[in-house]
């Protein structure tokens, strides 16, 4: 059905058009500036990211915005969006290179999603990259000969076998890997290769457009002053370094990993089960569920290998299933109970854990779903 129309509101329509067109003409020009950007970060190796910049930047911006009585969310949320596009743009310039003289570096597993994003990156920051996949294992020798650096990134539960594989590196060639867990990898680089080695977690997936404001977790392994360069380049594809003993990841990412890659599993194993009608849900969603839908699909769009190696991989997770499993049959005696005060008295128990956190998680879910719900059509 045709949407309703009148002359008086077309010609405010022909208006907002002219404004719109002049944004177009605006972000274009922005666009340009940023292109240029991008050219002198790369020749000087400053971070595509820079958060200073951006901070003082939406401060004066909300504070112009309020003075002329625009919502200042909005002009910040406009921001943020624009500034995505910046990133991306810097990005495909190309990045400085941070070592003139590292040899080639040879990443194992380089046909995969998370080597091949590596190898991109390294690319565009003018290393020689070579790919040591699968079936390369008989010229392992020649790709590995004069190696600058070797990464290992290959299904979590081969990382162990291929490191140990691996025949001896030059004496200064940097050994990293990028798998999800941490300990076993780093322990086995360092028995492995006598020279420096690193342990990287990259706390994103291969489908990010840029690395600017992604973290990547770093686990320090032997002789640092020889891998700062590598720190210093992956600032400068705008991720955030956190540095954490690799027990200490490995614990956090029982949580945050092995345990939320679980219940999204049975979730979407309850809903096959109970012959959940998708589409019947989509049409009586509000914005939450749809995201939590979302999240939980998604994980079935992706490798089972992948989330099967991260649940499996970690020592502890079958014990922290096991404890959600307690709670879950702790909270559902109160429902068999019929107990909603001993309900409500868990909940503020558990509020008042979260403390703080509670309002911050409210107010940046709220700007999430106000995103989520503005790239809905129809
Ligand atoms: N994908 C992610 O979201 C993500 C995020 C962070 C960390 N990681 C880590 O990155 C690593 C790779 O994950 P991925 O998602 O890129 O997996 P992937 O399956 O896409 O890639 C793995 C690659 O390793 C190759 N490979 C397998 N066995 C090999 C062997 N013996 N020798 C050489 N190559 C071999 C495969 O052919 C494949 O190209 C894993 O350790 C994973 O934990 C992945
Ligand atoms: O000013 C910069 O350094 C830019 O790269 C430009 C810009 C922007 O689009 O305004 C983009 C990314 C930075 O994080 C900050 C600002």
């Amino acid at each position: 059905m045709a949407e309703p129309s009148s002359a008086a509101l077309d010609a405010l329509r022909a208006q907002i058009d002219e404004v719109d067109q002049e944004m177009l003409a605006l972000l274009q020009r922005r666009l340009k500036l940023v292109g240029e950007v991008g050219t002198i970060k790369h020749r000087e190796g400053v971070p595509i990211y820079a958060p200073k910049r951006e901070a003082s930047m939406l401060a004066k911006r909300r504070a112009e915005a309020e003075a002329m009585g625009v919502p200042p969310q909005l002009i910040e949320d406009l921001l943020r969006r624009i500034m995505r596009e910046s990133y991306v743009s810097e990005k495909d310039v190309g990045f400085k290179r941070v070592h003139d003289t590292l040899g080639p570096i040879v990443i194992v597993g380089g046909g995969g999603k998370l080597g091949g994003l590596f190898a991109q990156l390294f690319t565009l920051s003018g290393y020689e990259v070579r790919v040591l996949e699968q079936n390369d294992w008989d010229r392992a020798d020649a790709l590995l000969a004069d190696a600058g650096m070797v990464v290992i990134s290959v299904p979590i539960d081969k990382t162990c076998e291929v490191i140990e594989r691996l025949p001896p590196l030059p004496e200064e060639c940097l050994l990293v890997d990028l798998t999800s867990i941490k300990q076993a990898p780093l322990a086995a680089m360092l028995k492995a290769h006598p020279g420096p080695v690193l342990g990287l977690h990259p706390m994103f997936g291969p489908d990010v457009s840029s690395l600017a404001k992604q973290v990547v977790v770093v686990c320090h392994g032997r002789g640092e002053e020889h891998y700062q360069w590598l720190l210093k380049q992956i600032a400068i594809w705008g991720a955030r370094l956190h540095e954490a003993p690799a027990s200490e990841h490995d614990q956090a990412m029982q949580l945050v990993q092995a345990m939320r890659h679980f219940t999204a599993f049975v979730y979407g194993l309850h809903l096959k089960r109970e012959h959940a009608d998708i589409e019947q849900l989509l049409q009586f969603s509000s914005p939450i569920y749809r995201l939590e839908l979302a999240m939980v699909g998604r994980l079935f769009a992706q490798s089972p290998s992948l989330y099967a190696d991260i649940i499996f991989a970690q020592p502890d997770a079958l014990a922290r299933a096991r404890h959600y499993l307690d709670r879950y049959q702790e909270a559902l005696a109160l429902l068999e109970a019929g107990d909603k005060v001993g309900f409500e008295a868990l909940f503020d128990d558990v509020a008042q854990w979260f403390g703080d956190f509670a309002q911050q998680f409210r107010v940046e879910s709220a700007n999430m779903l106000m995103a989520a719900n503005d790239s809905r059509s129809g």
